[in-house]
This record gives structure tokens, sequence and C-alpha cells, in this order.
């Protein structure tokens, strides 16, 4: 169940305490400070004593929703359990002495927490800049409440505004070129280019051995993800796609002045709110 917070039609300031500033914030850059503020508001307002089954996800985010978690007391975690997106956070579940679960003993997950690359107006998300966003969905999907935490450079009016790079898409290796030519000549992703690897020879190499493609559109494809994600999903190879829409329920951006932008859905409507610094 979601605590209560008043909704309005449009961005309105209240005086509430986001009670979530910690006090030695100096050793953290601003968008640090932005991310673990998102993260703890949104674990104070959506992990309750009585949800048992959490779902986390990846990513630089992450860890402060981890962090919160941890803060809320080994009583109320000691009957938790904590189902990860990938091998990051199933470190970060097992590194903070958290119960660690899988989706398949747990289809049914109380709440996930998980980042995003960007959200937009109507909370659809791109996903996958980690590449995790097979896992991802699945948590997503699997949540009865589906909470995005993340800093203010990613809350934007429509996808590729600041995220760039383009949808992610995860493929099996043997029909990477095969889709990378439908993205090129069909379906309007000219620049869609393979991801490749950083300190490694070669592609990235997902969770599940798959590849990942990175597909950037232009505006007016973004400002209907839902349609380019089934044609994308409709390809021979892909296995999942990096649009996560009408998912979310909520999303949480910290902003550098120490407030919160909740845009939540009230009724298939988002209505956005501010919780100022105390
Ligand atoms: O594959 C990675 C995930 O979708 C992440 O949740 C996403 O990239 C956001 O990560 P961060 O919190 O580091 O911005």
């Amino acid at each position: 169940m979601q605590s209560p917070i008043t909704p309005v039609p449009r961005l309105v300031t209240m005086s509430v305490s986001t009670g979530a500033v910690p006090t030695a914030t100096t050793t953290l850059s601003a968008i640090e400070q932005s991310k673990r503020l998102a993260a703890y508001t949104a674990v104070d307002k959506h992990i309750l004593p009585e949800h048992k089954v959490i779902g986390i996800g990846s990513g630089s985010t992450v860890p402060y929703v981890v962090e919160r978690i941890v803060a809320q007391g080994r009583e109320l975690n000691k009957d938790r359990v904590f189902i990860p997106t990938g091998f990051q956070s199933k470190e970060l579940i097992v590194m903070s002495d958290l119960n660690l679960g899988d989706v398949d003993q747990f289809p049914t997950i109380d709440v996930t927490i998980d980042g995003a690359d960007e959200v937009d107006l109507d909370l659809n998300c791109i996903k996958g800049g980690g590449a995790c966003h097979l896992r991802e969905k699945v948590l997503a999907e699997a949540a009865n409440t589906f909470i995005v935490v993340a800093d203010y450079r990613k809350n934007a009016e429509y996808l590729g505004t600041n995220f760039t790079p383009g949808v992610p898409i995860e493929v099996v290796p043997f029909a990477y070129a095969q889709v990378l030519r439908k993205l090129h000549d069909v379906l309007g992703s000219p620049n869609a280019t393979l991801r490749m690897a950083k300190a490694k020879a070669g592609p990235v190499v997902t969770d599940n051995s798959n590849f990942v493609i990175d597909a950037p559109f232009p505006r007016e494809i973004m400002m209907d993800p839902s349609t380019i994600l089934a044609k994308i999903k409709m390809l021979t190879g892909v296995v999942e796609v990096g649009l996560f829409c009408n998912m979310a329920q909520a999303a949480y951006f910290g902003n550098e002045d120490g407030s919160v932008t909740v845009k939540r859905k009230v009724e298939s409507k988002v209505v956005e709110e501010s919780i100022l610094p105390s």
C-alpha cells in the first residue's frame, strides 16, 4: 500500500520535509546527492512494514535504495526477501546481509524499486543503460507496485531528450546483425549500433548471455514509445526492449535544491508534486 500524498493536477510546492536529507553530504556530488534523495524518499513512502517481497533494480541509484532499506532495521528486514534484477543487485543484497530470493520462488512482488535512464511525462521509461532491462522488466511486471528513482537529469518531457544513446535492445547473438539491419532500414533508426564493452574486446554481454543494441529514434517516434516498443519486440531475435511503457506507478526525482519531484499515476493520469527539503 502506498502512503498517502495529496494528488494535485500540476506542480505545486508543499511544506513537507523529505526527512531524507542526511546531514553529512559533503563527500557526494550534487548528482549523487540527488540520486540518494530520490531513493531515500521513495523507500520511505513505499517500502512499508507489511511489504515482505521486494524487487531491487540495477544501476547507480539503487545502492541508495538498499542503504535506506537496511536503515529500516534488522527486525523489519529479517522476514523480508529481496529479489535482484541482475548480478549487481544480487551482490548488493548479499553484501547488505538481506535475504536473497528469486522471482521463480516469489512470482508476485510487493514493491520493486529501480532506476531509469529517462522518464517522460506519462511515466514511460528508457531503461537498460546498464544492460539489465530484461530482468528489470520481469521484476517490474511481477510487482504490485513499480517505483522509479532517479536524479533530476532523467526527468524529461519526451524520451530521448537527455538520454541520447538510444533505446537499449537485448538480442540473441545469432540474430544481432539481422536485427540491426531491420532497425536501420525498416524501423527508422539508421544509427543503431551494437553496444561494445569498455574493458573487454568485443560486445557487451548481458547477464543472460545476450548482446545489446542501442537504437536512437527521432523525436516523432519517441513521442509514442508504446508503438515503437511493439514494433521492435516483433523483430525475431529481440529478447527485450528497454522501453517500460505504462509500468511505473510513480517516479521520484531528486533535485539539486534538495527537493524531490514526484510524478505518480492517479486514475491513469500523472500528477506531479514537489516535496521541499526540511
Ligand atoms: O540497465 C540498467 C538499468 O536500467 C538502470 O536502472 C538504469 O540504467 C539507470 O541507472 P542509474 O541509476 O545508474 O542512472
